[in-house]
């Protein structure tokens, strides 16, 4: 079954879409430890305006302190609490307008999480929140430490869907991301010195060995041949970069009108070798490339 996407709201707000929501007395976010009952979510949340997703808890706070920093708030930003202290689930802070959430690895952890912070942004009563993927990827023909910023979102087969079970059925989601924020990204990064940027298609696959052609898991049942023959076409379907959550990010953020991106930095060329090895110094510089993207273009005035 295909399902349209009927994004129909222009006043800005988050649409859920599930009737059952309004005949509940209390929605509990269990995996983010908040719910609307113990929690004032439109006080605490109602006026971000920047969410920003990535899969390492320590990423997402480091990216807290840093928009901190960047956007001059009082303190250092050090002590940044996490505000799902009460979960080891996720983590996230806050810094001004910008909320900052670890997700952990794959689509099903992306998918808890984005389906209760989508839900923690309605509750909140959130307008015009633009939300960020800053992840890591390997990259098909990039050098390593380059930012792709993703044009489309493909699965294994290279297509633009995104397959969700539900109950038996399976349902095809489209993972079409918001273009003009595409171009503004990229306009951005131009003006940063040392920050390699291009516009590409993301694969996102449920693996990150098998799944992504790896020779090196503990099980691998084709050649090396194979495998290049296969990245090879992924590159000639204009696949530059491959992670684990881009199309369910896209769809689900799609599907609830937010306005989505996905910003990865290439840590490895994949045509080249699978296992990554550079030093963890140089994995921390590549790590904070795509939040040196995003800090600007938060800080940016909009139009
Ligand atoms: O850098 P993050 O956000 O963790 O994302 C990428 O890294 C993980 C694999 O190492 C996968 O989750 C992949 O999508
Ligand atoms: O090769 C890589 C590197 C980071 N993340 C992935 O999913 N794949």
């Amino acid at each position: 079954a295909k399902e349209a996407a009927t994004i129909t709201a222009t006043s800005g707000l988050v649409h859920v879409k599930n009737p059952h929501l309004d005949s509940m007395e209390e929605d509990v976010l269990y995996h983010l430890d908040l719910g609307t009952k113990t929690h004032n979510l439109p006080a605490m949340f109602g006026d971000v305006k920047f969410v920003c997703v990535g899969g390492s808890p320590n990423r997402m706070r480091a990216f807290a302190q840093f928009m901190h920093k960047e956007l001059g708030l009082a303190g250092d930003g050090k002590d940044l609490a996490d505000i799902c202290a009460g979960t080891d689930r996720y983590a996230m802070y806050r810094a001004g307008p910008v909320l900052s959430i670890s997700h952990g690895m794959g689509i099903p952890s992306i998918s808890i999480m984005l389906h209760e912070l989508i839900k923690l942004l309605h509750h909140a009563k959130c307008r015009d929140v633009t939300i960020i993927r800053i992840g890591t990827s390997g990259g098909l023909g990039v050098e390593a430490g380059s930012v792709v910023i993703t044009d489309m979102a493909v699965d294994s087969s290279f297509q633009p869907r995104f397959e969700q079970v539900v109950l038996d059925d399976v349902v095809v989601r489209s993972t079409e991301l918001d273009r003009d924020l595409v171009e503004e990204l990229l306009t951005c990064s131009k003006e940063i010195p040392d920050l390699p940027t291009l516009i590409g298609h993301t694969m996102c696959t449920y693996d990150f060995y098998e799944g992504q052609g790896r020779l090196d898991g503990a099980l691998c049942s084709f050649s090396s041949e194979k495998k290049l023959e296969y990245l090879k076409r992924a590159y000639d379907a204009g696949v530059r970069n491959i992670e684990m959550e881009s199309t369910a990010f896209a769809a689900l953020c799609r599907l609830c009108g937010l306005r989505a991106a996905v910003v990865c930095v290439v840590l490895l060329d994949r045509l080249e070798s699978d296992q990554i090895r550079a030093p963890h110094e140089v994995l921390r510089e590549f790590q904070h490339r795509p939040q040196r993207l995003i800090a600007a273009f938060i800080r940016k005035p909009k139009a």
